[in-house]
């Protein structure tokens, strides 16, 4: 169900200081434009072994100390809470590169024993996937989504400044053989970088039987070098898929997911449908009205919003003895707060009074 976010649009209006959160508002998530967060993102680390000019700086960033990230079962400790006291009912489990994290089997297993139900799933580059998939997949992970940009060597090292192709794709195969299907594959596409290669990409992942999308490049890297004009928007994304492909609505419900979803006929077999493709176009089709996202950084802040500007501090609640339901409560407020879209009251993703926030996207979780 989509809400009505029928607030006067504001030029120049950051999110307005939040009133405080009704006594009544019950103990879900639910936001002051009546949405209701279920979905849970947690980041369980700031570095990363790729440096895609999308999201890092060439030189990486000043990685966080052991101490001030979240522990492992601090992780379990805030899911638990998360699915028990706030109504979350989804789990992703992202970075940096969550990979790297070296509890990442430990903290899935931990939270499976607890929540025998709850779809726990993962985002990540695939470096050294092809060694653990099986493990996650033992440890009670339900999926897997991979990013990657390009299928030829010298454009991923140019894309992510890494000469890593093949150990991705390793990783890819080695996911999809351990049961951690359906396997999502992410790739932003950069306009003179491979964008050309939408339609090759296209036809591996259908051919593989792989869920590609395709995500509009959002103002969150670390060179601000992000300009309107130069990202390739959804519609010229389906414009470059159109000679080999023909695109038709998914009929399946959306369900304030990011992807809008298409199925995919080839021309040259038109009446067989090879596979589903996904554009998340966060820019020039924006689902804010249907978000049901909550994120934790890995240094356990709530961040309400992708572009939020204001963060939460639950690790220090977490160290301090609090009880769950003082963790709780302050989340829930957090969450009371967030803004109507794009981290302010109105949405305008590079319009002239976005500011983009401090931290880049490997710093939120995506
Ligand atoms: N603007 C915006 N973009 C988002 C949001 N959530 C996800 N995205 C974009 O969608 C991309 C893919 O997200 P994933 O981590 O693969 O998760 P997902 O699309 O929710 O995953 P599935 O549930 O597996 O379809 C992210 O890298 C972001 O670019 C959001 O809340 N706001
Ligand atoms: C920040 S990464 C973290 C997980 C993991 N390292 C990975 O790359 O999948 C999560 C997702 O964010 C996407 N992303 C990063 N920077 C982005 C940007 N500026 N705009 C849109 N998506 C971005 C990546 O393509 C990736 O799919
Ligand atoms: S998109 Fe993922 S893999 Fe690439 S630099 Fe960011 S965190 Fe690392
Ligand atoms: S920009 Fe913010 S409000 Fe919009 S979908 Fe993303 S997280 Fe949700």
């Amino acid at each position: 169900m989509s809400v009505d976010l029928g607030m006067p649009q504001v030029p120049g209006a950051a999110a307005a200081a939040a009133p405080a959160r009704p006594a009544g508002a019950g103990p879900s998530l639910v936001d002051r434009f009546g949405r209701v967060a279920t979905d849970l993102r947690i980041s369980l680390t700031d570095k990363c072994n790729l440096r895609c000019t999308y999201c890092m700086p060439a030189e990486g960033l000043d990685w966080l100390s052991k101490d001030q990230v979240l522990r492992d079962e601090e992780v379990v400790r805030l899911v638990r809470i998360a699915a028990e006291r706030l109504g979350v009912r989804e789990l992703r489990l992202t970075g940096g590169e969550p990979l790297v994290r070296a509890g990442l089997v430990d903290i899935i297993a931990a939270i499976r024993n607890n929540h025998p139900d709850l779809p726990i799933s993962l985002t990540t580059n695939a470096l050294g996937l092809e060694k653990k998939a099986a493990a996650l997949k033992a440890a009670g992970l339900t999926r897997i989504n991979v990013s990657l940009d390009s299928l030829h060597p010298e454009t991923f090292a140019q894309l992510t400044r890494r000469p890593f192709l093949d150990r991705v794709l390793a990783g890819i195969e080695a996911a999809d053989a351990a049961g951690l299907g359906l396997v999502k594959i992410n790739a932003v596409l950069m306009r003179g970088i491979n964008d050309a290669e939408a339609p090759a990409l296209l036809d591996w992942a259908v051919d593989r039987g792989y869920e590609l999308r395709f995500i509009e490049q959002m103002p969150l890297d670390a060179d601000h070098g992000w300009t309107r004009q130069n990202m390739l928007a959804a519609a010229e994304i389906r414009a470059l898929l159109e000679p080999d492909f023909l695109l038709a609505p998914d009929p399946r419900e959306r369900d304030g997911a990011p992807a809008q979803r298409w199925e995919v006929r080839r021309r040259r077999s038109p009446d067989v449908v090879a596979g589903t493709v996904g554009i998340i176009a966060s820019v020039t089709e924006p689902f804010c009205g249907d978000c049901r996202r909550t994120r934790v950084t890995a240094e356990g802040k709530v961040r309400s919003c992708l572009f939020s500007h204001e963060e939460t501090d639950l690790l220090a609640l977490l160290r301090s003895q609090a009880g769950d339901e003082a963790v709780a409560e302050h989340w829930r407020s957090a969450m009371w707060a967030k803004p109507k879209a794009h981290g302010m009251d109105h949405a305008g993703l590079g319009g002239a009074d976005f500011v983009q926030p401090d931290r880049t996207m490997s710093a939120i979780g995506g």
